[in-house]
């Protein structure tokens, strides 16, 4: 059966990006319809599993400053929905105590007032017990940092999008794209006619901005998401206060390293590495390279003592990089009712409420709440092909 609708907004995308724009947008009376290619919920994308960190410590300050009105957008989901979507853990940052990248993160901390401890050599052990602090790293911790429930997170908001009169379409594959001042989506259902769509399409940006003569540099890897066994059950458990953690630079990798503490899977927990081998979003599970497994093994095998340093469980999910690793927060260059929320570059869940928000204002043409100089797509100049 063909459906066909006039919309004020059409959202591709049903990842957290666009569930949140679509919610935005259903709270600002646009009439919206959320489109997503799979039956949700879904594992195929970049939003699925149960955990994501919450922080302010960021190596820029105006990722800093936005989460400061994105902590209270979530609480308000919370109370919204009445569900709890955060638990404070606290961020671990260590890193070489000389570099420029951990400096950084400890600088912006500081500059943007956060709640932080400065660890000591001498007092880190009693702290954080079973890791092992590398020779010459330092360590800070972001007390108000934590962890999302980030399953729990995008079926709260598609559902406060659909209580606000909203409209999900899953297993319905947009095909095509016409721009226009009425733009036209097809789909393998139907045809929308819309005053302006945003396409938060995460790995598959690419795909459907083809259809508006538009390429972002972009790259998309598959990340092996692994979960290590604690040879102690509980020892790095979130019930005892062992708090998420990043590691801006080691020995086994210039890449980051973080993890989680054991929290979905008991007696397990999660650490990844900040990196992964190109992929095509269609063919995710044939990119089968694991030298970011062999990182890991080698780096829990040194500072992890208390896990077993093979991972237990192995999920995938993909991160769609930038070549600056910032977002593409921005209007179509040609067409300025097309609205993309592109390149997440592995850290954007936390920041949903924010880019719902000012995905939301691009699409109803206000000024936006933030200066989005770095996420322009212009910043990418020669990198950016324009098919016109
Ligand atoms: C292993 C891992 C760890 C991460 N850790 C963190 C973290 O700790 N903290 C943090 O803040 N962020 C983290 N991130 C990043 C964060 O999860 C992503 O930035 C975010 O989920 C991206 O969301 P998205 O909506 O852009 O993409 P997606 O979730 O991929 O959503 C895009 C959606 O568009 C749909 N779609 C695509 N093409 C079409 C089409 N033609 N028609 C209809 N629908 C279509 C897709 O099916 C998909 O559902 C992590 C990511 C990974 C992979
Ligand atoms: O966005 C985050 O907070 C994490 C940090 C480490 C890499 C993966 N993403």
């Amino acid at each position: 059966m063909s459906t066909t609708g006039e919309y004020d907004c059409v959202v591709i995308g049903a990842g957290v990006q666009g569930s949140f724009a679509a919610y935005q947008l259903a709270k600002s009376n646009q009439r919206t319809i959320l489109l997503e290619q799979f039956v949700l919920p879904h594992t195929r994308g970049s939003s699925h599993g149960q955990t994501r960190i919450i922080r302010k410590a960021y190596e820029q300050d105006f990722y800093a400053h936005m989460m400061e009105e994105c902590y209270e957008l979530w609480a308000q989901l919370e109370r919204e929905a009445g569900v709890k979507l955060y638990r404070q853990t606290g961020l671990l940052v260590m890193g070489p105590e000389n570099s420029q990248k951990y400096q950084q993160f400890k600088s912006t901390l500081q500059r943007n007032k956060v709640p932080m401890v400065t660890l000591t050599r001498d007092n880190f052990s009693q702290h954080i017990p079973h890791v092992n602090l590398a020779e010459g790293d330092g360590a800070v911790v972001d007390i108000t940092a934590g962890i999302l429930y980030a399953d729990r997170a995008l079926k709260t908001v598609q559902g406060q999008f659909q209580k606000l009169g909203g409209i999900i379409r899953d297993k319905e594959k947009v095909t095509d794209i016409e721009p226009g001042p009425v733009v036209t989506v097809s789909t393998t259902a139907g045809v929308y006619r819309a005053k302006s769509v945003v396409i938060t399409a995460g790995p598959w940006a690419n795909r459907l901005l083809a259809h508006t003569g538009l390429q972002l540099p972009l790259e998309v890897v598959r990340i092996n998401v692994c979960y290590w066994k604690e040879k102690v059950p509980g020892s790095y458990d979130v019930k005892q206060r062992f708090p998420s953690f990043i590691l801006t630079e080691g020995e086994e990798s210039k890449d980051d390293i973080y993890g989680l503490p054991s929290n979905e899977y008991p007696g397990l927990m999660k650490i990844c590495h900040h990196m992964g081998s190109e992929t095509d979003p269609d063919q995710r599970d044939k990119q089968t390279d694991r030298s970011d497994i062999d990182i890991l093994q080698r780096y829990v095998a040194r500072c992890f003592p208390g896990l077993l340093p093979e991972p237990a469980v192995v999920e995938s999910c993909m991160y769609t990089l930038t070549p600056d690793r910032h977002f593409v927060l921005d209007c179509h260059p040609t067409y300025g009712n097309i609205v993309i929320g592109a390149g997440f570059s592995g850290h954007g869940f936390k920041f949903g409420p924010i880019v719902g928000k000012i995905l939301c204002e691009l699409s109803l043409g206000e000024v936006p709440s933030y200066d989005l100089s770095p996420f322009r797509i212009r910043r990418f100049q020669a990198k950016t092909k324009s098919a016109l």
